[in-house]
């Protein structure tokens, strides 16, 4: 029998209520993807329309911050945060074998069976398809699993015993990286006296999450995720060989492409991507941009990624800090309960930057 799930609810039961998602959708086999997937044409997304990010700055030697090319590694974080808000990083402390071994962990957890996956109802994890697929027109070709840190103790006991202990060494592995990235970037605004308290508010909620986008008869019509930015301070990515990741240029960047266009974050072997948050965009009163960004699917292959999130904890007020707003002369974002702007974030379908919008004055 042909499975078309193009009527009523089922397809919407199958995926999302059964916990099969994109994943058992896929493993039936479809020639074609059913409605519910279909983007209107403007968010769909056209491979030879984006310019290579290989035209962008290389990869950031992480390892020279510690020898005498210190402040111009500075100067290129600070610059690609400012420009573009993403950006590739070598040498960053974390075992490339441990990244192979992440990426054979997810394959691992996203290949089981939809019942030992959906026991994951969360929090502390959760598995789940889609963003907000109660509230989304079309649905996001990708299926996913959250896993919240509180401590090392409770990762080893709630996390899935297929990925727990590399999800846990990489979080570890990468908060000390994350940590001296946003004290760059914090010193970079001018705030010269850094006060823990504002270092340890912006880095306070670390949450590792393992993407998984299956094999799609249609990426011309789908996305694997639709336009957004991420809320948080700064997330490190780790993306496969198959690539797909495509960031919105914020400005004219000379070699890269003009306002407005696309360009894609090509996978470099053994290096993460690291981006820039709303969290820090706002704290930062504009000066760094939280990037814009959104992942086609691929009709060869499954792709996953692996990324951290590192956040302010939901208590946390944020705003622009003083200093900044006193060089401005203005504020251009106002003061707000990081859990309410989370509530926002997580009760809306991505929409680009829309998020930030709920900082707006
Ligand atoms: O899969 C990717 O490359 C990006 C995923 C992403 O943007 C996210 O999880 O927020
Ligand atoms: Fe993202």
């Amino acid at each position: 029998m042909a499975t078309s799930f193009n009527n009523g609810n089922s397809l919407f039961d199958f995926v999302v209520r059964d916990g099969n998602g994109v994943k058992g959708l896929a493993d039936l086999g479809l020639s074609a993807v059913p409605d519910r997937y279909i983007q209107p044409a403007e968010e769909r997304i056209e491979k030879q329309k984006a310019i290579s990010g290989h035209m962008l700055a290389a990869p950031i030697d992480l390892s020279k911050l510690d020898g005498p090319s210190h402040e111009q590694v500075v100067a290129e974080i600070a610059g690609a945060a400012e420009a573009l808000g993403f950006f590739q990083v070598v040498n960053h402390g974390v075992p490339v074998e441990l990244l192979e071994s992440l990426k054979d962990a997810a394959h691992k957890f996203f290949c089981q069976t939809p019942e030992k996956k959906a026991v994951y109802r969360g929090p502390p994890v959760k598995y789940g398809t889609s963003f907000v697929p109660e509230k989304e027109k079309a649905l996001e070709w990708k299926d996913y699993i959250s896993m919240a840190y509180t401590s090392d103790a409770d990762a080893l006991q709630y996390w899935p015993m297929e990925c727990k202990e590399v999800a846990l060494e990489y979080l570890n592995a990468t908060a000390k990286m994350v940590r001296k990235i946003v004290e760059i970037l914090i010193w970079k605004l001018g705030v010269t006296v850094l006060d823990d308290s504002i270092m340890n508010g912006l880095v306070a909620s670390k949450m590792v999450n393992m993407n998984f986008y299956p094999t799609c008869p249609n990426p011309e019509l789908t996305v694997g995720v639709g336009r957004h930015s991420d809320m948080g301070t700064l997330t490190v990515l780790l993306q496969d060989g198959i690539g797909g990741l495509y960031v919105k240029l914020e400005e004219d960047i000379a070699d890269a492409g003009k306002k407005g266009e696309w360009v894609e974050i090509p996978p470099i072997p053994g290096a993460l991507v690291i981006n820039v948050g709303d969290t820090l965009q706002i704290v930062s009163n504009g000066r760094y941009k939280s990037a814009e960004h959104r992942v086609r699917t691929s009709s060869n292959e499954s792709r996953v990624s692996i990324p951290v999130f590192t956040t302010p904890k939901p208590s946390e007020t944020i705003g622009p800090l003083p200093q900044v707003v006193e060089t401005d002369g203005v504020a251009r974002y106002r003061q707000v309960v990081f859990q309410e702007y989370m509530n926002n974030f997580f009760g809306n379908p991505h929409e680009g930057k829309k998020s930030l919008d709920f900082a707006k004055p």
